[in-house]
């Protein structure tokens, strides 16, 4: 998959938050996009997977030609407009809620409804990767936030999607769990186009580009 952004700016009301931005993203390649508190990183991913509209500039979205995800490697080319991105892209992120009164394998089978997860795994083998095995019959109500943070990292990374967007991924999770996510990048993370958002040098430690966000604070030229 390749996401090309061109010229792109968001703006809230009078207030810039980033412009002038031209980049593309490749399968098969990791990214982060960094900046302080209130820069506009989240802003941006969101941008990205189209949830939000850009305020000026374009994104483009093309899948296939070996740019698909893991399971689809030959897929003609085609572009793919904004409003069907999302059936391409995966994401975890703080302000995504979980359906609390679900259990996890509920919340799972729920999920893979609308998003299908890889093909070469169950829901048993995700619920037990995860290590949330003991649980799996608890409503997430009842889950501490590092349990539910390991459920919005499997949605995102099991669904069987060419591009996954991160989003402080490593929110409220203990060492064991950060050393959990790392080893879920490292077995799924290969082919795909991967974009974290973060201020924490540990959770995109893998990535091979940096897009800063403070480098798109500017006047429009
Ligand atoms: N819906 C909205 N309406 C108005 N302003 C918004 C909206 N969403 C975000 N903002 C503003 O846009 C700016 C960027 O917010 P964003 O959440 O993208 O920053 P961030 O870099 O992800 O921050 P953090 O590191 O704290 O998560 C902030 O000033 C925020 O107040």
């Amino acid at each position: 998959m390749k996401i090309s952004l061109t010229n792109a700016g968001k703006r809230f009301n009078r207030d810039w938050i980033f412009r002038n931005i031209d980049q593309e993203f490749i399968s098969g390649t990791a990214y982060a996009i960094t900046g302080p508190n209130g820069s506009g990183k989240s802003t941006l991913l969101q941008v990205i997977g189209g949830a939000i509209m850009m305020s000026e500039g374009k994104a483009k979205y093309t899948i296939g030609n070996g740019q698909w995800a893991i399971d689809n490697t030959n897929a003609p080319e085609k572009e793919i407009e904004v409003d069907n991105a999302f059936q391409y892209i995966s994401i975890a992120a703080p302000y995504l809620e979980l359906i609390e009164e679900m259990t996890v394998v509920e919340m799972l089978e729920f999920h893979a409804q609308f998003k299908p997860f890889l093909s070469r795994i169950t829901i048993p083998d995700i619920i037990s990767i995860i290590g949330l095995k003991a649980a799996s019959h608890k409503q997430i109500r009842f889950y501490s936030s590092g349990m539910k943070q390991r459920v919005k990292l499997a949605q995102a990374i099991f669904s069987d999607v060419p591009c996954v967007l991160l989003d402080e991924p490593c929110t409220n999770l203990d060492a064991v769990g950060i050393e959990l996510y790392h080893q879920l990048i490292r077995d799924y993370g290969n082919n795909r186009l991967i974009i974290v958002s973060s201020n924490d040098p540990q959770e995109y430690s893998f990535c091979t580009e940096m897009i800063s966000i403070m480098d798109y604070k500017t006047v429009k030229r």
